[in-house]
């Protein structure tokens, strides 16, 4: 069985406060973005795990795939299995690509194995495994808050709007990010910005990783400048960046940008 797990953005993230856990509280909106990872899972007479595509950082006994596997392993009988995980959201992004990965193999297990979760017991084991991971269950734009997984419904759609996403040639650490930022209380909350006509965006709404990682990486506040320039009528970095997304009335294409990055187009 085979699951397309696919990338976010955040649209404004403010970070809020320092909370006893070492966590942070936050509020954003995730919204779900067309750049899709693989996974395919078959029972097998041992468990194994295998990757291709983009080189995943770190000891793949760590990939977030094998430890929601772990996870529910604890509380379900499940067989040994051979995973596979074909890499394509880009590492580093800010793009809760292995979030993504982890919530997505929770669902394929789910499915392939009738384990019966609802939504809400899947939500739960996806909040062990990570702050991000959480949303990919239901998968759908949300405002989130506390430590970024804890959800209200929204109406925003882009589906009218043209996106790009670019990926400057630098990591950031989600960890470097937050010890960046100094947590502060918004004026107003983002759940009530995000309802304002995307044009005013702009002047409403930041990203708060922006200042310090744009003071450590300059190259990635070169890149939403140049959307700007380009026409954008929002552009900001996601999450804890590097990616910088782009949000267009129209479809344009951007071939300065592609000699230095990665772009995608249409996201
Ligand atoms: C930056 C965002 O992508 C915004 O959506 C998320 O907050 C990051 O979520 P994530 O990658 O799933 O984060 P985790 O893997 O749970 O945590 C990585 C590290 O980020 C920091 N972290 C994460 C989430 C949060 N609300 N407060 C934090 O301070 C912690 O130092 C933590 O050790
Ligand atoms: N399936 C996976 N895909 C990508 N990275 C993984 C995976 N499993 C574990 N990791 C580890 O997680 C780290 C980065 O994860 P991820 O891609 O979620 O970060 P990100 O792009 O900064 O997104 P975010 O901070 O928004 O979650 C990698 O350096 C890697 O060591």
């Amino acid at each position: 069985m085979i699951a397309f797990p696919n990338a976010k953005i955040n649209i404004g993230l403010n970070v809020i406060s320092r909370r006893r856990d070492g966590y942070h509280n936050l509020e954003t909106v995730f919204y779900p973005v067309n750049i899709k990872d693989a996974i395919e899972v078959v029972e097998s007479p041992e468990l194994s795990f295998n990757a291709s595509g983009i080189e995943i950082p770190g000891h793949a006994n760590e990939n977030l795939c094998l430890k929601a596997y772990e996870r529910l392993k604890n509380d379900f009988k499940l067989p040994p299995v051979s995973i596979h995980l074909h890499k394509k959201i880009p590492i580093g992004a800010g793009l809760g690509g292995g979030s993504a990965d982890a919530a997505f193999f929770i669902k394929l297990l789910n499915s392939k194995f009738n384990l019966n979760m609802n939504v809400e017991t899947m939500q739960n084991y996806a909040r062990e495994l990570g702050a991000d991971c959480a949303f990919f269950i239901k998968n759908q734009p949300v405002f989130a808050y506390g430590k970024g997984d804890e959800f209200e419904d929204i109406s925003l759609t882009l589906k009218d709007f043209f996106l790009v996403l670019v990926m400057p040639p630098v990591h950031v650490s989600t960890g470097e990010a937050y010890s960046g930022v100094k947590p502060a209380n918004p004026n107003i909350s983002l759940r009530e910005l995000v309802g304002e006509p995307l044009e005013e965006w702009k002047y409403l709404m930041k990203n708060d990783f922006e200042e310090s990682v744009f003071r450590n990486h300059p190259v990635i506040r070169g890149v939403k400048a140049e959307l700007y320039e380009a026409g954008a009528l929002y552009a900001s970095m996601s999450g804890s960046g590097s990616s910088v997304y782009g949000i267009f009335k129209n479809k344009i294409e951007l071939p300065h940008l592609e000699a230095n990055n990665q772009v995608f187009y249409e996201i």
